[in-house]
């Protein structure tokens, strides 16, 4: 599979018509294609609305998003996970599959669910799937959508610690056989310092990127240590920034 896009966004303005102090106001931010980029922040500085953003969904901003050379509201939609799963319950988890991309076969339906570890449940309803097996359902509702960018927000909130370990271990398989272009949105540190190879952090209104660093051990090879190291750097930063 060719490896994700290349995404340049140059937010002039966003400005909600609610608020009198843009959200966004000069932002610039260039992702490398096939990086994964952790997006942190405290609540409100604009996340989702980045992600809105670069997926094409929210238009209303002046400036431009380029996605592989495209506007992004002219490029294929990515794969977006959104915090809770959104399955739809009426459809099968393959129908749900489907919906995102409706040339899915069988087969191809089948291969994607074992991705996740779905193997064999395409003809479950949601309601017969755990919290856990929804999540990664919805992981491969996205794959189905556009395997080359992935746009995560807040993947693991409200999942244990267990889950979130599961969840972790197969987004580090994921990324790294399929070499899609990720934005992850989250609260925590954890998700930047386990899965990211940068991390971008936000603060302020007009929010601004405050701290941007490359997280340059790959992740396959990070140590438990090294992963502490980089959550206490960028909790420090948090801290200090936020
Ligand atoms: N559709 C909307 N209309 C008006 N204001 C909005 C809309 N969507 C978001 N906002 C406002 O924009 C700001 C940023 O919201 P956003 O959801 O992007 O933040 P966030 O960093 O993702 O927050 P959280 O971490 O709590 O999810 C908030 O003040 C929010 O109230």
């Amino acid at each position: 599979m060719a490896r994700g896009p290349g995404l340049s966004v140059a937010i002039a303005e966003k400005t909600f018509p609610s608020g009198s102090v843009p959200l966004f106001s000069g932002l610039r931010l260039d992702i490398a294609p096939g990086s994964t980029v952790a997006v942190l922040g405290p609540s409100g500085v604009g996340k989702s609305t980045l992600l809105r953003l670069v997926a094409g969904i929210d238009t209303d901003f002046s400036g431009r998003i380029v996605v592989d050379g495209r506007d992004a509201a002219l490029a294929p939609a990515p794969g977006f996970v959104f915090q809770d799963p959104r399955l739809l319950p009426w459809l099968t988890v393959g129908g749900n599959l489907r919906l995102a991309d409706p040339a899915l076969g069988v087969e191809a339906t089948d291969r994607l669910l074992a991705s996740v570890g779905l193997a064999g449940r395409q003809d479950d309803f949601p309601h017969r799937l755990s919290g856990g097996m929804q999540r990664r359902a919805a992981l491969a509702r996205a794959l189905a959508a556009n395997p080359r960018l992935l746009l995560l927000d807040e993947p693991f909130v409200s999942l244990d610690p267990a889950l979130v370990r599961e969840m972790h271990q197969l987004l580090l398989g994921l990324l790294d056989t399929g070499g899609p272009t990720a934005l992850i949105v989250s609260h925590a540190a954890e998700d930047a310092a386990r899965l990211a190879d940068r991390a971008v952090l936000l603060a302020g209104r007009p929010a601004r990127v405050v701290a941007d660093i490359p997280l340059e051990r790959p992740r396959r090879s990070r140590s438990e240590a090294e992963i502490a190291v980089y959550r206490l750097e960028l909790e420090a930063l948090a801290a200090k920034t936020g």
